[in-house]
């Protein structure tokens, strides 16, 4: 009971996706074998999401209750996928595999590998999901009905639609087709080359909220709105994408929700601060960070760790007010709240943007999440009733193709490129050039949704504990040079903020080559030049702590506690 057996080698997965142009062997599509692997359905994770917030678990119940997994119903559907989606799929008959010829992979998420694919009976070119089920991730079946079960219920031109379900008669994997579509917006972004007009900015935050609003009035939440999940086609059709994290909620009788969702950089401070009660205003917040990274050519909050976001949020949005303490009685209120507020500098750092631009960004990044409105009103702003008005779909430029995945392969190339470069030049000083590269590369947005709530959970008992570890807490605004005043106020250049505080990167935008520049001032604080040998200098409580962190988060502390990196940041509007 609670096991699904089915046919796909762990070793031969494992080893597919590192090498991940050659797929063909190991899934079912493309005719090879499949050899013989066991798949542990949700339980585990359904279990660890009760403990932690009861989100979501009662779908999973039938799975224990199911009986014999292995089977199949009379359309051919595995039992197991009846038991979680069964009235989404029961209008569908199942695809076999071996009707499409899989083409090429050409993405790989937390959870699935996407491939482009020909239907062999159509003729069409469609993106196939696999989502990876093995051992080491059962939470993946999860994800995987969730996304069906919403996706069925959604039908929207700026919303991916799934087309259809593929399972293979050899191995229990299960695949979803989706329409393809050339480019992401991370990945666009990201080409040097492409510079988003304003009436194209707008054009994309038009369907990206057109697409919200669909998502929010069917009472779905996305969750996880992100460059790299708005896909785009040839046509310049934006498509909200990656429903994995997404939940069905009603706003008359809120129930509990997980707050380890979002992508850290686009994550609200609600989420951060551990709220299991929210809306609308999650998505709002992510697609705020999106229109002023748009604005800006680099994403405006890239936090390493969740106390770097929020920290970089409280600088730039100003930290909550006493009444937002005191109305939404967050769980980690005492830990995050800083001893003295910051002041919100929103206009003094996007001082270049188009002036349209300002009042929405203000309302989509408010602290208070009930502040930031709906997509409906964000709709209604005047961002998108001034000139210049968004530009049509269809009148923006063709793209050669652009996913978020073939930039960090040309990233990762280029890297390789320097790093036998930099051999061949060993002495000769050009090691301080590439260290300063590798740390103003644009970090990836990072693939885990969010840190170990466990270790949170420790690392605020150690905290508590200890009065010397509060040192983790925020500085101090006046001791904090980040607090949002222009470094210059008679600079007629870019809004540009300077950063005492150590644990933050040391970061230029350049506004030409939309590269991040860095320059590190005094030695020590790169993440490559930490070593272990370090940690027994430590005073006997820092150790302690250190032993229940994340890398990231401890390394956030080192470096806050080192003070040695002094930072100036600029945004500005790159045209
Ligand atoms: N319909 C599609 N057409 C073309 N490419 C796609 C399509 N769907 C997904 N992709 C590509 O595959 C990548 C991963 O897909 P997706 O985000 O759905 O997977 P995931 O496992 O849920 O990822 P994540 O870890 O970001 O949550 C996307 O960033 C995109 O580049």
């Amino acid at each position: 009971m609670g096991c699904v057996l089915g046919k796909i080698a762990i070793g031969k997965s494992r080893r597919s996706r590192q090498n991940s142009n050659n797929q063909n062997a190991s899934d079912g599509v493309g005719g090879v074998p499949e050899v013989e692997a066991k798949i542990t359905p949700p339980v585990a994770a359904a279990r660890a999401d009760r403990r932690n917030t009861g989100e979501s678990v009662s779908e999973y119940y039938s799975f224990r209750t199911s009986g014999n997994s292995f089977t199949t119903n009379q359309q051919g559907w595995p039992s197991w996928l009846v038991a979680v989606a069964g009235d989404a799929i029961k209008d569908w008959t199942p695809r076999r595999a071996n009707t499409f010829e899989k083409l090429d992979k050409i993405g790989q998420g937390t959870y699935s590998n996407v491939y482009k694919a020909r239907d062999l009976i159509t003729g069409k070119i469609v993106a196939l999901k696999k989502v990876r089920f093995d051992t080491l991730e059962p939470e993946s079946v999860k994800f995987m009905a969730r996304e069906i079960l919403v996706l069925k219920k959604l039908n929207h031109p700026n919303v991916i639609k799934l087309e259809g379900l593929v399972t293979s008669r050899m191995s229990s994997s299960l695949y979803l087709v989706f329409e393809y579509m050339e480019h992401d917006l991370a990945g666009l972004a990201a080409v040097q080359k492409v510079k988003f007009t304003e009436s194209q900015v707008k054009c994309y935050m038009k369907q990206l909220l057109s697409g919200l609003e669909h998502c929010h009035n069917n009472g779905v939440l996305h969750r996880d709105v992100k460059g790299s999940n708005l896909l785009i086609d040839n046509d310049g059709i934006l498509k909200i994408a990656d429903f994995g994290l997404a939940a069905f909620y009603d706003p008359e009788h809120k129930q509990p929700m997980t707050s380890r969702v979002v992508t850290l950089w686009y994550r609200p401070p609600e989420l951060l601060l551990g709220a299991t009660h929210y809306g609308v205003g999650v998505d709002l917040w992510s697609a705020g960070c999106i229109l002023a990274e748009l604005l800006a050519g680099k994403p405006i909050m890239p936090g390493r760790t969740e106390v770097e976001q929020l920290h970089k949020i409280f600088k730039l949005c100003g930290s909550p007010s006493e009444e937002y303490w005191k109305k939404f009685k967050l769980p980690n209120a005492t830990l995050f709240k800083p001893q003295q507020p910051y002041k919100r500098c929103i206009a003094d750092i996007f001082k270049d943007f188009p002036t349209s631009s300002y009042p929405l960004i203000d309302t989509l990044l408010a602290i208070d999440p009930d502040e930031r409105g709906t997509a409906t009103a964000a709709l209604n702003s005047e961002f998108f009733t001034t000139e210049p008005y968004p530009c049509e779909s269809s009148s923006l430029p063709k793209y050669p193709p652009s996913k978020e995945m073939d930039v960090k392969l040309r990233d990762e190339a280029a890297r390789r490129q320097r790093d036998l470069h930099g051999k061949a030049h060993a002495g000769d000083g050009t090691r301080k050039v590439r260290i300063s590269e590798r740390v103003s590369r644009a970090i990836p947005a990072p693939e885990a949704n969010a840190e170990l709530q466990p270790n949170l959970d420790r690392w605020r008992v150690m905290t508590q504990a200890n009065a010397k570890s509060k040192s983790e807490k925020f500085p101090p605004p006046h001791q904090d040079g980040a607090v949002g005043y222009p470094l210059d106020a008679s600079h007629n250049g870019p809004a540009s903020f300077s950063v005492a505080d150590a644990s933050f990167n040391s970061s230029s935008f350049d506004p030409k080559s939309r590269s991040m520049r860095s320059t590190i001032t005094t030695a020590g604080t790169s993440r490559q030049r930490r070593s272990k040998k370090e940690e027994p200098h430590m005073a006997p409580s820092r150790k302690l702590i250190h032993a229940f962190l994340p890398s990231s988060v401890r390394l956030s502390i080192d470096m806050r506690l080192r003070g040695r990196a002094s930072v100036s940041e600029t945004f500005s509007h790159h045209r």
